[in-house]
């Protein structure tokens, strides 16, 4: 059985619609029910702010700072983590000036936000992530970037020093300075941090589908097969350098045409993820809305499975209105195997009867208007 990681405590200020609010969590699962509107979704966006990034909504620190509060906002949370109880308080400064985030781990401030993959790992499924299958290739990268950075923190890096590289080679090509060695030095570091990316994604992705391969005759949910489509697929078979070094010709090759086009054409920024449905064999994008939903919570629940398998630390799930989209029978399947996981997880929706099989194994909290009642 994977270790437990929970969340004991969660102090909220200035956060979206909370002035200051304070939960005591007793590591059971976490059920937020209340009208549209209350702050459910904010609740758990809070949550998501103690993994790296911005968070389950992706919204920048002005967005999440409640309106009328001057000065940022902050978080502070207590949990049993992998190695004991951790403190971790985060936020924003604002200054007239100035934006700066805040992170410090049991009172020391932290080099980098990578170091809270150390304490906890967090997964969530909310309602926008329907675009997996109906929106571009963005959103399937993204899944698949998250994929790849619950497990191997160093992804994060690597994409944004890939990002950086790219960019100036978009400028320089832009400006029409065609100058060979500086092309080609940013070419190479595209090329080695590109690839780097690419294959990481194509390994984890090989062992999420094998898990999947694995569980799937007894998962009440649908089964999802998953590749790698658009940059180098199919070729990652081939040694790392080989793949490099076709990269960084294709990019040297194609300066005259990306300057035309204003961007970099070919690159793991590219890539697309394609999803079917594995018994029906079908598209996911095609599949009906609720085969979507299901769909889905197989995946991130097959996510989860993976990184307590390899981290052997259950992650904390954070489930956004995903219990109202399932049936009766496919509700209580997801709470037993969310229980067969071992983790924590914080669900929410409008109706606290949606959840009455959970019984005693969860914490139930009624939010109203920025405020949180057990
Ligand atoms: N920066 C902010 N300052 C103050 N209030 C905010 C801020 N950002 C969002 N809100 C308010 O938070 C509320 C939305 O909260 P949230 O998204 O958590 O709702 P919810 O309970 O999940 O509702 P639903 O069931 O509709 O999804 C809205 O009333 C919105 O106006």
């Amino acid at each position: 059985m994977p270790h437990k990681v929970s969340l004991s405590r969660l102090k909220l200020t200035d956060f979206r619609n909370y002035a200051s609010v304070s939960l005591s969590l007793d590591g059971r699962h976490v059920v937020l029910t209340g009208d549209n509107g209350a702050g459910k979704t904010n609740l758990m966006e809070a949550v998501s702010f103690l993994s790296p990034g911005r968070g389950l909504r992706r919204a920048t620190y002005g967005d999440v700072t409640r309106v009328g509060a001057t000065a940022g906002f902050s978080i502070f949370a207590e949990l049993d983590g992998m190695d004991g109880e951790v403190e971790i308080g985060t936020g924003v400064d604002i200054t007239d000036d100035s934006i700066s985030r805040r992170l410090r781990i049991n009172g020391t401030p932290a080099k980098s936000a990578d170091e809270l993959t150390d304490h906890l790992r967090l997964l969530w499924l909310t309602p926008s992530m329907d675009g997996l299958f109906t929106g571009g290739s963005s959103e399937r990268r993204r899944f698949l970037d998250r994929l790849v950075l619950s497990l191997d923190p160093a992804h994060g890096r690597r994409a944004s020093d890939f990002e950086r590289a790219m960019r100036s080679r978009n400028k320089l090509l832009d400006e029409r300075r065609f100058d060979p060695a500086w092309l080609s030095g940013l070419e190479q570091q595209m090329a080695s941090l590109g690839i780097a990316m690419a294959m990481a994604r194509e390994e984890m992705l090989g062992l999420l589908a094998r898990l999947i391969d694995e569980t799937h005759e007894t998962s009440p949910f649908p089964a999802a097969t998953l590749e790698l489509a658009g940059f180098m697929d199919g070729q990652f078979s081939r040694p790392a350098v080989d793949l490099e070094d076709d990269y960084s010709a294709m990019l040297a090759e194609s300066r005259y045409r990306d300057a035309a086009a204003g961007r970099t054409l070919d690159g793991p920024h590219r890539a697309d993820l394609l999803v079917r449905h594995r018994q029906k064999q079908m598209e996911a994008s095609r599949c009906s809305t609720g085969e979507q939903k299901a769909l889905l919570v197989g995946l991130i629940l097959a996510h989860a499975r993976l990184v307590a398998n390899l981290t052997g630390h259950a992650p904390i799930l954070l489930l956004d209105e995903i219990a109202a989209h399932l049936d009766e029978g496919r509700r209580a399947a997801l709470f037993d195997l969310i229980d067969a996981l071992g983790g924590q997880a914080f669900m929410t929706g409008t109706d606290c009867a949606m959840f009455s099989a959970l019984g005693e194994r969860a914490q139930f909290f009624t939010v109203a208007d920025g405020k949180v009642f057990e």
